[in-house]
This record gives structure tokens, sequence and C-alpha cells, in this order.
């Protein structure tokens, strides 16, 4: 029996260390890990005949059942370990002649047990909250990070990893990549003749139809006043284009508040070997000063 405990313990120390890589199962080898636990203890104090040292380790259990399963599944599970317990102890004094614990004792047992329960449940209720704070802070603090405050789509700095990222991507998978750079036509007029509040609402409305327009995949932002970058993956040079020229006939033919219409100049780079940041943004950025030099409301790309 002894040599059975020590498997099981065992077993269950193995499975607790193995959880660690296998977080998918997080769920299943908790529950294992309980029930053998629960089961060693059961076996510890039947075979000890409800010593009372040995009735000292079932107040191991609920701590340990609130911390592999959680607030609830652990309350239930010490619920029906103890109730089963105590029914088990109740009847056996009646087999074991020189039961070492009286039925007060038992008793006793029992009330500080629901109070170690009662607390815990109290403690781990406290930690779940605390934890579902946090984590909604962070989510919120990362969405303010990464978002322009204005127009909610992506900022400068998401933009930057971004490019990064596509970069490092592109390097590692031998893919291509595109940018669009693309700014607002005369913006300043309209800040003139409208005001500033109609321009930033003018520029809420373009980033609702960029973000429209642009695939999950890829990341479109505001690189900075009333310029916004789309990071293409896997777009090549001739894709990138036809990309900025719907966007380019989405922007003209869109009707924005008050029934302004605006149009806007696009530049397109794609990437070459030996790229870096700085060298596809220049690109970008000089085929969007063509485009605005040509005449505005056109798309040229680094390849023109
Ligand atoms: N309303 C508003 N205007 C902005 C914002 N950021 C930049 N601008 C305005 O955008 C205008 C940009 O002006 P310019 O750089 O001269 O460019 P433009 O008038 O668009 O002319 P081109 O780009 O040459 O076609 C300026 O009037 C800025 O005040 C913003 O957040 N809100």
């Amino acid at each position: 029996m002894i040599a059975l405990e020590y498997l099981l313990f065992a077993v269950a120390i193995g499975l607790y260390i193995w959880l660690r890589y296998r977080p998918e199962h997080v769920i299943v080898i908790s529950w294992i890990v309980t029930l053998i636990i629960a089961i060693l203890i059961a076996v510890y104090v039947v075979i000890s005949k409800g010593q009372s040292y040995a009735l000292y380790w079932l107040a191991t259990f609920p701590p340990i059942a609130y911390f592999l399963l959680g607030g609830k599944r652990g309350l239930i599970t010490s619920v029906i370990f103890f109730a089963l317990c105590f029914i088990f102890l109740t009847q056996a004094t009646d087999d074991w002649e020189s039961a070492p614990f009286t039925l007060h004792s038992l008793n006793n047992i029992f009330i500080a047990t629901v109070a170690l329960i009662i607390i815990l449940r109290h403690i781990e209720q406290t930690r779940a909250e605390a934890f579902h704070y946090l984590e909604e802070h962070s989510q919120r603090l990362e969405y303010i990070a990464v978002t322009d405050r204005l127009t909610g789509l992506y900022n400068r700095a998401k933009l930057d990893s971004a490019l990064s990222d596509a970069l490092r991507k592109t390097k590692h998978h031998q893919r291509e990549f595109s940018v669009v750079l693309l700014d607002i036509d005369h913006f300043k007029r309209v800040n003139d003749t409208y005001g500033h509040q109609v321009g930033d609402s003018i520029l809420v409305e373009l980033g609702q139809l960029l973000r429209c327009n642009v695939r999950s995949t890829d990341v479109a932002g505001r690189w900075g006043g009333e310029e916004f970058l789309l990071v293409l993956t896997e777009h090549t040079r001739q894709h990138a284009v036809m990309h900025a020229e719907r966007l380019r006939h989405a922007i003209e033919a869109y009707e924005f508040r008050d029934g302004i219409r605006i149009t806007a100049s696009f530049g397109v780079a794609s990437y070459r070997p030996g790229d870096d940041e700085s060298s596809i943004i220049k690109r970008v950025d000089q085929a969007l000063y063509r485009a605005k030099d040509e005449g505005r409301n056109r798309t040229i790309s680094d390849a023109q």
C-alpha cells in the first residue's frame, strides 16, 4: 500500500512537471493530479485508521484543489471530497474498535475545514478579480500604445514594428511585401475652409475607409498628420499599385462630412534585397513626392 502511495505521489509530481511543457492539456492534467492527491489522502486516512495525525492531511486538499482547478471547481471538488471523507469516517468509527477520535473531534475537523474552504474561496475570488482587472488594464494599455487617438488606426510606433516584422519575414521566407504611403491632397485648404474640427472628422472617416479596405493580415496606420501608411504583406509591386489605385478611386468617390470631397496621392515601394526600414520608407516617400509633383490624385511606384 505504501509503495502504491509513493508511486501515485511520483505520478502526480511527474504530471505536474509535465504540465509546464503541455499548457494545452492544463485542465485534464490538473484534474488527474487533483484526483491522485484525493486518492492518496483518502488511502492514507484509511490505512492509518483515522489516526489524528492522518486527519491533518485532509486540510491540505482544499488549497491544492483551489490552486489546480480554480475557484468554482476547487470549491465543488473540496466540498465533495470532504463530504465523502466525513461520511466514510462517521461510518468507520463503528468498525474501528479503537477509533482514535470521537464524533466531537470529527465535527471540529469538519467545521475547521468548512472555514478553510470559505477563506480559500474568498482568497481565490479576490485573486481572480485582481487578475481580470490587470488583464483588462494591460489590454487597454496595449491598445493605447499602438493606436492613433484620432482615427483609431494603428499609430507610428505600431507601423514601425509592423514594417520591421514584414522585413524580417520577407528576408527569412523569400516573400514579397510592399508599402503604400498616401497623403491627402491640399488638406490645408480643407482646414482653412471648413475649420480644424471638420478636418479632424475627415481624417477619422478616411481612417474608417482604409480599415474597411485592407485585409486582416495587412497593417494600416496613421504615419503622421494627413499621411497614412499601409504595410501590405505578400503583395508584389503590381498588386500594391492595383490596391492603391482601388483606394484612390474609393477616396475620390467618397462623400465625406458635409458633402466634402477630397483626393489623395499615393506612393508605392516594394521590397528589394538588402532593404531595411529606412531604405524602403525613403523610396515610398520619394514615390509619393513624385505623385504630388506630377499633379496629385495619382499613384506612383518606386519602379517608375
Ligand atoms: N485637422 C487636422 N489637420 C491636420 C492634422 N495633422 C495635420 N494637419 C494639417 O494638414 C495640413 C498639411 O498641409 P501641407 O503639408 O501644406 O499639405 P497639403 O495642404 O495637404 O498639400 P499637399 O500635401 O501638397 O497636397 C496642415 O494644414 C496641417 O495643419 C490633424 O490631426 N488634424
